[in-house]
């Protein structure tokens, strides 16, 4: 498996204290508001559970799993909801745990979602911003890292389902993709 990765973009530590700088900041800007945090599966799981770790106000969690990548680099352009949310989110104060935003495709989609739903407020938390690659307007509330438009992987993220469980975040072996 290490043998498939180019270069280490960001190492086990830069992720540690990155999640724990941003858990701290949605802390303090959560207080007293109780949030449902969403947890976009499958990518956002590791992410999830390292931020929460660190958030230190009352909150609920609950999870979704969309897909629109699949065996691909590229997006289908698709978002297809595999598993819905358990929690109604009428009146709640809702923060999306996102891995990656790239295409923004899957954000504008779950926003749109949760809006229609009427939450009371919907923010996004995403550990990576990919902004070369974006093809709807969309920025994160909080973001982890700004990465360069290259596919990357571990830490939660895959190609085809694989290198999720890596613990840094690394770039694939260009030879490795299939487009
Ligand atoms: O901004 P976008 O272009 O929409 O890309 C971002 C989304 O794509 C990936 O999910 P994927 O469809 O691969 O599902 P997965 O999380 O199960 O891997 C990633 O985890 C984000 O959810
Ligand atoms: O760079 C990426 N890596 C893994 N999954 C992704 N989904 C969108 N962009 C990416
Ligand atoms: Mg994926």
């Amino acid at each position: 498996m290490l043998n498939d990765i180019q270069e280490v973009l960001i190492t086990e530590e830069e992720l540690k204290a990155k999640v724990k700088e941003l858990g701290e900041l949605l802390s303090r800007e959560y207080e007293g508001r109780n949030p449902l945090v969403i947890c976009v599966l499958k990518g956002a799981f590791m992410f999830m559970s390292d931020l929460v770790k660190s958030m230190t106000v009352p909150l609920e969690v609950d999870f979704m799993a969309v897909s629109s990548y699949g065996k691909s680099t590229r997006s289908s352009g698709e978002v297809k909801i595999i598993k819905d949310l358990d929690t109604p989110v009428e009146g709640r104060h809702v923060l999306i745990v996102e891995d990656i935003i790239d295409s923004g495709l899957t954000l504008s989609y779950l926003i749109d979602v949760l809006e229609r739903r009427n939450a009371l407020s919907v923010q996004i938390v995403a550990l990576f911003d990919k902004p070369g690659r974006r093809t709807v307007d969309l920025e994160p509330d909080y973001k982890g890292f700004t990465i360069p438009d290259a596919f990357i992987v571990g830490y939660g993220l895959d190609y085809s389902e694989r290198y999720r469980n890596l613990p840094f975040v690394g770039v694939l072996k260009p030879e490795l993709y299939s487009h």
